[in-house]
């Protein structure tokens, strides 16, 4: 069922984990609740799990005052990252747990319980381990187990506390797809936490990206990532990196080349933020194209090969995320030079009109011109 989140805040002391929070999430659907740690990803879930309370703000479900319900009554299913598996219980008996202690008038007879477990171990591929302990899992089989208990409430809504944090790379890999599978053929309205920008693009229908308290952006994963709308989803998401640049008489400076930016009607002397994606970083043939750099560092992962390079300009240096064709092509060694083209930076711009945002695409990769700028965007407040 659709659930509308409406000026959500909460505050511990001084700190406020949760500033003025609204969000939406339509009848099905699997949103990402993406952040650093701190962000305030896990108040949220407890709040809406009823493990807690905000300060201000309204959860309503359908019309109807989640917040006002006592937690066993809010139809909801919880997963944490840490199995909170009953040690000294089975399998079985850990997902009969949620339905076992059901108030009196939902709770369903012996017969049917044990229906529904063997149904759910079916349904989370672990029929046969009904009469394991928890310590005879692994870690992936024990968060099936977990996320077994919380379907067998039947919920309407799914809290995931990044469920498989504590997994390694390959079973997380796994699980991930499994777990989208597992969503299309049940449709429950899922609500997942991560901190790691690749599961939550990956998986996600909708990507939620939180920073202090408060939803930098929502948008599909290819929306975050191609338009980031905030510097720091730029950065936390896309990876993007900071240039130096200015805007001066309405041209922007960036490493000592300048290109004229279309204003339309635009403050000219509004202070800029220029970003660059690793991806955007890319080698080119000729001496006198592109930007100098030179190479820090190579490691190759998963057919690419990822650099770090110091650009002349810039203090600090740059990753860039090249493909092995390229790599081998330019054959440069670790402390030798190469030039670099940005083929497209991002600009933040702020100011009294408040926050707006532009594409910039530089091509060809030896001109400083022509440029396709813009157009301006202006970002929510
Ligand atoms: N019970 C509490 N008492 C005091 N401060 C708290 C409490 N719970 C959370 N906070 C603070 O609120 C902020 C948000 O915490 P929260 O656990 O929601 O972050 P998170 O995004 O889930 O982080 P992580 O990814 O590390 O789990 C943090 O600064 C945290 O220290």
């Amino acid at each position: 069922m659709a659930i509308e989140i409406s000026r959500l805040r909460r505050q511990f002391g001084q700190h406020v984990a949760l500033d003025d929070l609204n969000l939406t999430i339509a009848e099905g659907e699997f949103v990402a609740v993406l952040g650093p740690s701190g962000s305030g990803k896990t108040s949220l879930l407890r709040i809406l799990a009823g493990l807690d309370h905000p300060d201000a703000g309204t959860v309503e479900r359908e019309g109807e005052d989640l917040l006002a319900l006592d937690a066993r009554r809010r139809g909801v299913g919880l997963v944490f990252q840490h199995y909170a598996l009953f040690p000294h219980m089975t399998v079985a008996q850990n997902v009969a747990f949620g339905l076992r202690v059901r108030p009196w008038g939902l709770r369903p007879r012996a017969a049917a319980i044990k229906a529904r477990v063997q149904e759910l171990l079916k349904r989370v591929e672990l029929d046969g381990f009904a009469g394991r302990y928890p310590a005879q899992l692994s870690g992936g089989q024990r968060q099936r187990v977990a996320l077994a208990r919380a379907l067998a409430i039947e919920p309407t809504l799914l809290l995931l506390d990044e469920p498989f944090g504590a997994l390694d790379a390959q079973v997380r890999g796994n699980l991930r797809r499994w777990l989208r599978e597992l969503h299309r053929s049940l449709g429950i309205t899922t609500l997942f936490v991560t901190h790691d920008q690749d599961e939550a693009l990956e998986m996600a229908d909708r990507v939620v990206v939180m920073n202090r308290g408060r939803i930098e952006q929502i948008g599909t994963p290819e929306q975050i990532h191609r338009y980031p709308a905030t510097p720091f989803a730029s950065r936390f998401i896309a990876r993007s990196q900071v240039l130096s640049g200015y805007l001066e008489d309405k041209v922007i400076h960036v490493l000592g080349r300048s290109w004229p930016l279309e204003h339309d009607g635009i403050d000219p002397t509004l202070a800029i933020a220029v970003h660059v994606r690793p991806e955007d970083i890319v080698p080119v043939c000729h001496q006198d194209e592109g930007w100098s750099a030179r190479l820090l560092s190579v490691r190759h992962v998963a057919g690419t090969a990822r650099v770090a390079l110091h650009v002349s300009g810039l203090d600090e240096p740059l990753d860039a995320v090249w493909t092995e064709r390229d790599w081998l092509r330019h054959g440069v060694a670790v402390g030798e030079r190469i030039n670099v083209h940005f083929q497209t930076l991002t600009v933040f711009a702020e100011g009294g009109e408040g926050r707006l945002h532009a594409r910039i695409d530089v091509h060809p990769p030896h001109a400083t011109s022509p440029v396709t700028v813009g157009p301006w965007r202006r970002l929510e407040a």
